[in-house]
């Protein structure tokens, strides 16, 4: 699949502005451990999930906090509290995704804004929602982590305070993992090791440098 982004900043004839490479996959894929092998290779990386780990400690924290009473401990968003609540009413997750994915896009913007003046010819977005929120138009290659359901699971289940129920509710909210390797410029298979992952990373950024 090909994506186009709507800047043509990249014509030879206006100023330039890196190519974004865009990563994804589903829960548990190795999102944050194959974006920590671009970073290696010195391309910078945005991470939304991190991003909104910031966020729950600064900016998202009144609204957050309005919209899910309870939901603050020592003046940042607690997580698991927030979980709970997500779980008792799913509904919720749509007002919570209007409060964050606005702020998340601004930092990604802000991201984009000095790597474009810094000259940076590659640059990732680390991005689990993806394909779930239209981020297709806003990058120009597509990488997607994937590996085995059972694999995904296992590693999804050994991280402190999952639940199955907590997968659960967020797998459900995620685009099948099927449907995002079709829409993928590059497949990366995390069943397979961390070296084998590495050398596929630095295949696609020899490729695209
Ligand atoms: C539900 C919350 C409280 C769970 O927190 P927790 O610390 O257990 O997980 P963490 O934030 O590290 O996310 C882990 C993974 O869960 C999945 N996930 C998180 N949020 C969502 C969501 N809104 N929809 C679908 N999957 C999600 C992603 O695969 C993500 O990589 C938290 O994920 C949250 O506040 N989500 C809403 C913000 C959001 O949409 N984040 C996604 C990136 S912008
Ligand atoms: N290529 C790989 N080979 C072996 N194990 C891997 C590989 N990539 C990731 N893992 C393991 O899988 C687990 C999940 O990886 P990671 O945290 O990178 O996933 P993620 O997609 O960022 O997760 P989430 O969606 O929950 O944020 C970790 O324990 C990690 O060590």
């Amino acid at each position: 699949m090909e994506t186009t982004h709507p800047d043509p900043g990249r014509k030879a004839s206006g100023p330039s502005r890196p190519l974004i490479l865009g990563l994804t996959g589903s829960i548990g894929m190795g999102k944050s451990t194959t974006a920590g092998f671009f970073s290696g290779l010195g391309v910078p990386v945005n991470d939304a999930d991190a991003v909104v780990h910031d966020l729950y400690r600064g900016e998202a924290v009144d609204p957050v906090g309005a919209a899910f009473p309870g939901t603050i401990r020592d003046g940042a968003v607690d997580r698991a509290a927030l979980a709970q609540a997500l779980a008792r009413d799913p509904s919720g997750f749509k007002r919570l995704e209007a409060i964050v994915h606005p702020l998340v896009r601004r930092r990604e913007a802000e991201f984009l804004a000095h790597h474009r003046a810094a000259a940076t010819p590659l640059v990732m977005l680390d991005i689990p929602l993806l394909f779930e929120t239209g981020g297709q138009g806003r990058v120009d290659k597509i990488v997607v982590v994937t590996c085995a359901p059972d694999i995904q699971k296992e590693r999804v289940l050994k991280r402190p305070g999952m639940t199955e129920e907590k997968f659960a509710m967020l797998l459900a909210r995620q685009v099948p993992d099927a449907v995002k390797r079709e829409g993928a410029n590059y497949l990366i298979d995390t069943g397979l090791g961390l070296e084998a992952a590495q050398a596929a990373a630095a295949a696609i950024v020899k490729e695209l440098r």
